[in-house]
């Protein structure tokens, strides 16, 4: 690990939890240069729902980039973008009668989320922006102003401002503690609060510990935005593109946010690729107001549409999400019943679960036991107390079976080192 450690900047994280370097890496499972093999229940923090170098995608690249084609776009038009926006439409807008404008603002998630904030401000004129405690957006300065993490938001170095933080989803006969305390400061009579310009939401927090709202809250909020004239923008980075079972997380709840974000596994190989919807009033700057090097990137038009046509065009895979996410929570819950003592409970939804841990020490234990019987998880939640399952969305039955089963053993042999 030389090399690492003595050039790169201590600021790196991930390589702490898996302390080996990684070579390959083939659908569910990635291999370390000592030729161990782990199955992936990270996917990338949620960028490789089709697996690595999944076979249909890594064709299409390599035919794209066998014919010299335009690699980087900025925002010019060219054919692979003209096919992205095609299928995105045919595929995933039309079939939901979305009518979204599709901007490209960089390359990652927090590039998305930027984007949002800017354009909610510059519709409304207005300052604020809602978000919900333990909410994750990104690291950039505006994301990181609406994230709740404290320990992230110390690493910015200044105060954040512009963004209040409300409690996420504690529903209560329709008119929530924090519906009120957010009714109260859109009251303008002496709140001393600017009505804000947005609220900014994810349907299931997924670095805030796998936190899943309830529809109803969900249509709560989107009912109070739209009486109060406030954006609603739902960021479906971590969530989106099935990860919830439906391609985007918010449609169970039957709501239709004003802006939407999406980034992760929108390339469907793990390249670095985001969008922000937005309705077509919304779409008001000028040419050049928001501009970035890195938009089209044309190798990750690619992949996404070959994503959309393998996976997309039916509802099969959305069936086959859910019915394996059914599995996993199924053999979630055994683990916490014969572990009552030690976990708290299970939650999730579609393939994104979270095994709460009574004790937040125990949750980064688990993982270390898995890691060295060959599972990766990382850790969530505001004390690092949930182990997170996030795995690829076409790993099988049987890679979930033995994974579970690594947690199961992972959960034992923790107690037993405790109780030891
Ligand atoms: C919900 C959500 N939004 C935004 C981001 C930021 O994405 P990125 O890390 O690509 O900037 C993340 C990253 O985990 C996320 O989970």
């Amino acid at each position: 690990m030389d090399v690492f450690d003595r050039m790169e900047s201590e600021v790196r994280g991930y390589c702490r939890s898996w302390p080996t370097v990684f070579t390959t890496a083939q659908g569910s499972h990635m291999t370390d240069e000592n030729g161990k093999t782990y199955l992936d229940f990270f996917a990338g923090a949620g960028t490789l729902n089709y697996g690595h170098n999944n076979p249909g995608l890594k064709r299409r690249l390599l035919d794209f980039l066998a014919g010299d084609p335009v690699v980087h776009g900025l925002d010019m038009y060219t054919s692979a973008k003209r096919e992205f926006l095609e299928r995105f439409n045919e595929y995933v807008l039309a079939p939901r009668d979305l009518d979204y404008k599709v901007q490209f603002p960089g390359p990652a998630g927090n590039n998305s989320v930027e984007a949002a904030l800017k354009l909610a401000r510059k519709y409304t004129g207005r300052e604020t922006v809602v978000s919900f405690t333990n909410a994750f957006h990104g690291m950039t300065l505006g994301a990181l102003a609406v994230t709740g993490n404290s320990m992230k938001r110390t690493g910015a170095g200044v105060p954040l401002g512009h963004g209040v933080a409300m409690p996420y989803d504690n529903y209560l006969d329709g008119r929530t503690p924090d519906f009120l305390l957010f009714e109260t400061m859109l009251d303008d009579s002496g709140s001393g609060l600017d009505k804000p310009a947005a609220v900014i939401v994810e349907t299931v927090q997924g670095e805030g510990g796998i936190n899943v709202a309830t529809a109803e809250w969900l249509r709560g909020l989107q009912d109070l935005c739209h009486r109060q004239d406030i954006l609603l923008i739902v960021d479906d980075v971590q969530m989106g593109c099935g990860r919830t079972g439906p391609f985007f997380s918010f449609e169970e709840a039957g709501i239709t946010p004003d802006i939407v974000c999406l980034s992760k596994s929108l390339s469907g190989y793990g390249l670095p690729f985001a969008i922000t919807l937005m309705k077509r009033e919304l779409d008001v700057w000028e040419p050049g107001e928001h501009n970035g090097t890195f938009r089209g990137f044309n190798p990750a038009f690619i992949t996404a549409v070959g994503a959309l046509e393998d996976y997309w065009t039916g509802d099969d895979f959305e069936k086959q999400t859910l019915a394996k996410g059914q599995q996993v929570q199924a053999a979630l819950n055994e683990i916490a019943i014969a572990h009552a003592g030690a976990i708290d409970c299970v939650r999730g939804r579609g393939m994104a679960w979270g095994l709460v841990m009574k004790d937040p020490e125990t949750a980064p234990q688990v993982c270390g036991e898995a890691f060295a019987r060959g599972l990766l998880m990382e850790t969530s939640g505001p004390e690092g107390e949930v182990v997170k399952l996030l795995p690829p969305l076409t790993t099988t039955e049987s890679e979930l079976a033995t994974g579970l089963e690594i947690i199961a053993d992972s959960v034992e042999a923790v107690r037993q080192k405790i109780t030891a």
